[in-house]
């Protein structure tokens, strides 16, 4: 069911440039949550700490009882294993077949005969749907399929969690909404813990769970989608409305006559836009960590914004929820399939 990533604390400087200070979240076991930031405020870095590649300059990042930045080496290593990674160009092994490159880490990390390993390499190939594409070279292949053997890879050893380093970068808008179905789907199969690092917005709409912002060194906040796409926060509504307008500048941050300025002009961060609802898994599954829509705006009186949790359709996902999980309920109770949430009929 996926782990917890408990931080406390946690502060990051590369000599006298400090990266991020006093970062504490949690995220929340097989949950998604994507962590957004302009360009430059150490989301990378971040993962990196995470996974241990990186050693912090204070606090703590517990997985379960263990504290990743203070384990002896052969901890760390072992406590590596729950994690899988994608790294933004899919770090493939140029001279390696795609079949070779995700069995890699199998043949490295396990005893594992041939066939076993083949099994297993086969699955996570069907599962990203690279199927038939296992003799090619990474040279070979697209950016998007690069993308999808880099996570085959990353889920070979069945990871507990998952990081994933802006999946969207080098993707058309078509192969990037094809990813982020991809990875609701995968959610709901390994329920691991997901974090992704990303500057699309419409992934951040669209498929975590929780949604996180770094900004001047700083976490601001982290939290429930809908805590987050409903926020006043000016920096938090700026990214997410693309605008030029606000306190994030070109190097990082506005100055208060540039702000004095805009506000003359009548530039602001924006309205909010509507809680978009958030994909589900298209073989009609509901994934474990999913939460009902509008659950947490009604459980803290917030208003969303008009229009929210609308589908393409025109329906009312807080209101057709119920009846959703219901009708796939039945599906699945009388053997049957349960229909596609993006369908006319379910
Ligand atoms: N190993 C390193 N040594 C020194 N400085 C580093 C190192 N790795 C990253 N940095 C610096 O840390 C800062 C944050 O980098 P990082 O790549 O994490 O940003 P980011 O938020 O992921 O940016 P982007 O969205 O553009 O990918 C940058 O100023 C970068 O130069």
């Amino acid at each position: 069911m996926g782990v917890e990533i408990r931080v406390e604390g946690l502060t990051k400087s590369f000599g006298r440039q400090t990266i991020w200070q006093d970062v504490s979240l949690t995220v929340p076991a097989g949950e998604i949550s994507v962590l957004l930031g302009p360009s430059g405020t150490g989301k990378s870095v971040f993962l990196k700490s995470l996974v241990g590649l990186l050693k912090p300059d204070r606090g703590h990042i517990w997985i379960g009882d263990k504290d990743l930045p203070y384990l002896p080496e052969h901890q760390l290593y072992e406590t590596r294993k729950l994690f899988g990674v994608l790294f933004q160009d899919g770090a493939l092994f140029g001279s390696m077949n795609l079949y070779d490159n995700i069995a890699f880490p199998l043949r490295e990390h396990t005893k594992k005969s041939e066939s076993e390993v083949r099994r297993i390499v086969m699955e996570k190939m069907d599962m990203v749907g690279l199927l038939g594409a296992e003799g090619k070279l990474p040279g070979e292949i697209s950016g998007g399929m690069k993308k999808r053997a880099g996570l085959a890879r990353a889920l070979v050893l069945d990871p507990e969690i998952l990081l994933v380093d802006e999946p969207d970068s080098g993707l058309d808008p078509v192969r990037t909404a094809l990813l982020n179905q991809l990875f609701i789907d995968l959610n709901a199969q390994i329920n691991a813990t997901f974090l992704i690092v990303t500057h699309d917005i419409n992934t951040a709409r669209t498929i975590p769970d929780n949604i996180g912002m770094l900004y001047r060194r700083e976490l601001v906040m982290f939290g429930p989608r809908e805590m987050l796409l409903s926020s006043e926060e000016p920096v938090v509504r700026q990214f997410l409305n693309a605008r030029r307008a606000g306190p994030i500048g070109m190097s990082e941050e506005k100055d208060v006559s540039e702000l004095e300025a805009e506000s003359k002009m009548g530039l602001d961060v924006g309205t909010l836009p509507p809680i978009q609802p958030q994909l589900m898994p298209s073989d009609g599954r509901i994934r474990a960590a999913q939460h009902a829509p509008g659950a947490w705006c009604a459980a803290h009186g917030v208003t969303p914004p008009p229009g929210s949790f609308v589908d393409d359709l025109g329906r009312n996902w807080v209101e057709e929820w119920p009846r959703y999980v219901a009708s796939q309920q039945a599906a699945v109770m009388h053997g049957g399939q349960p229909g596609h949430p993006g369908g006319a009929q379910y």
